[in-house]
């Protein structure tokens, strides 16, 4: 632990604008980093939930979660709307307190992680600082950090080195949402918890900040985060936590989430399609419509097919296909992720 440096002479004035950004950003309670970012020793957990409950008055957002991720890992946190991922991400942050149940983060309590620099944040839709030029603010978040690399290092890795010297306010969603970035990765943090991280950003830039963070996770670091685009978290997560009605449904690979679910779907489609009648074919254990297109999981698709051909004149575009995270989702968790 290397503490900082008493405060001499007068403050100077990108001071007070890092009290004003250290207020606001990451849900508004961060307090600032102390010491310094170590990354030697990579063994045990970067975060630990242990039965943490939470409850808004009479919603029961966590009912009990236990959650063990290592370091190095990179782990999405999937679930349908009011699944309770950001209450969780929030929780592993110190930035809520659990109702019952402890969280720990490397170690030690996310409080004290956060405050040593060691955890980086990127919230679902913080608010950022209108008058600051985009370097500037990177710069100051970073200058939280004890020893920081250069800002410039976290505008590269955020693809917005160009728009350094342009005011927040005149960022497009895209952009302000890159910048979020940047701030999260601007002290080199050993833990990222990104909720919804690619949110508005476009193909390139989505696939910019994948590339990033698994690089960081190649190197050990660990990230967490919460997502509505499963396909991204097919792509990236080494495994995935789904919560449903604040508790873990499910939690795994996404080979073993699928597996769990099993089976292979007819994929077709049908004008009229009737779930309750697309039941009783044989084989079907699941049937989802949306619109014109089909899918039934089955237990016996040959069998299936069978029927739905004998059944259906104008069945048409007819495929079979192993289930995919999209089918397990809605299966483990009986929504629809968005
Ligand atoms: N500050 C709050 N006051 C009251 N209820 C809250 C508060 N924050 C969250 N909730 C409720 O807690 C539950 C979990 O919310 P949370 O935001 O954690 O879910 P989520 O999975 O992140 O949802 P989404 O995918 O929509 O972002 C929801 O029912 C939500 O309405």
């Amino acid at each position: 632990m290397k503490p900082r440096p008493a405060r001499r002479g007068p403050r100077r004035a990108g001071e007070r604008m890092t009290s004003v950004i250290r207020a606001r950003l990451t849900y508004g309670t961060t307090p600032a980093p102390t010491c310094p970012v170590r990354l030697g020793r990579m063994k045990g957990n970067a975060l630990e939930l242990r039965a943490v409950t939470k409850t808004y008055g009479p919603i029961t957002a966590l009912g009990g979660v236990d959650l063990d991720v290592g370091r190095g890992e990179t782990v999405a946190v999937l679930g349908p709307n009011g699944a309770g991922k950001s209450t969780l991400l929030s929780i592993a942050l110190g930035l809520r307190a659990p109702a019952s149940g402890t969280a720990r983060v490397l170690g030690r309590p996310p409080a004290e992680a956060l405050r040593a620099g060691r955890v980086g944040v990127l919230p679902q839709e913080s608010g950022l600082l209108e008058d600051v030029r985009v370097g500037e603010l990177v710069a100051a978040v970073a200058g939280m950090y004890p020893d920081p690399p250069p800002p410039e290092r976290a505008l590269r890795a955020a693809g917005i080195e160009e728009l350094a010297r342009r005011p927040v306010g005149r960022l497009s969603g895209g952009q302000r949402q890159r910048v979020r970035f940047a701030l999260c990765v601007a002290g080199d943090p050993e833990l990222l918890v990104l909720d919804e991280p690619t949110v508005g950003l476009d193909v390139e830039g989505r696939r910019a900040l994948w590339r990033e963070i698994r690089t960081r996770t190649g190197q050990g670091r660990t990230a967490v985060f919460a997502t509505h685009y499963l396909t991204e978290a097919d792509d990236y997560a080494d495994r995935i936590v789904l919560l449903a009605g604040g508790r873990v449904v499910a939690d795994g690979s996404v080979a073993e989430l699928k597996s769990l679910v099993g089976g292979d779907e007819v994929r077709c489609v049908l004008e009229h399609a009737d779930p309750a009648e697309l039941e009783l074919l044989p084989g079907v254990r699941h049937v989802s419509v949306e619109g014109r297109a089909v899918r039934l999981r089955t237990g016996d698709p040959d069998a299936t097919l069978r029927a739905l051909f004998r059944g259906y004149d104008d069945v048409k575009d007819v495929r079979i296909e192993g289930v995919d995270l999209e089918s397990a989702f809605v299966s483990l968790t009986g929504r629809r992720s968005r």
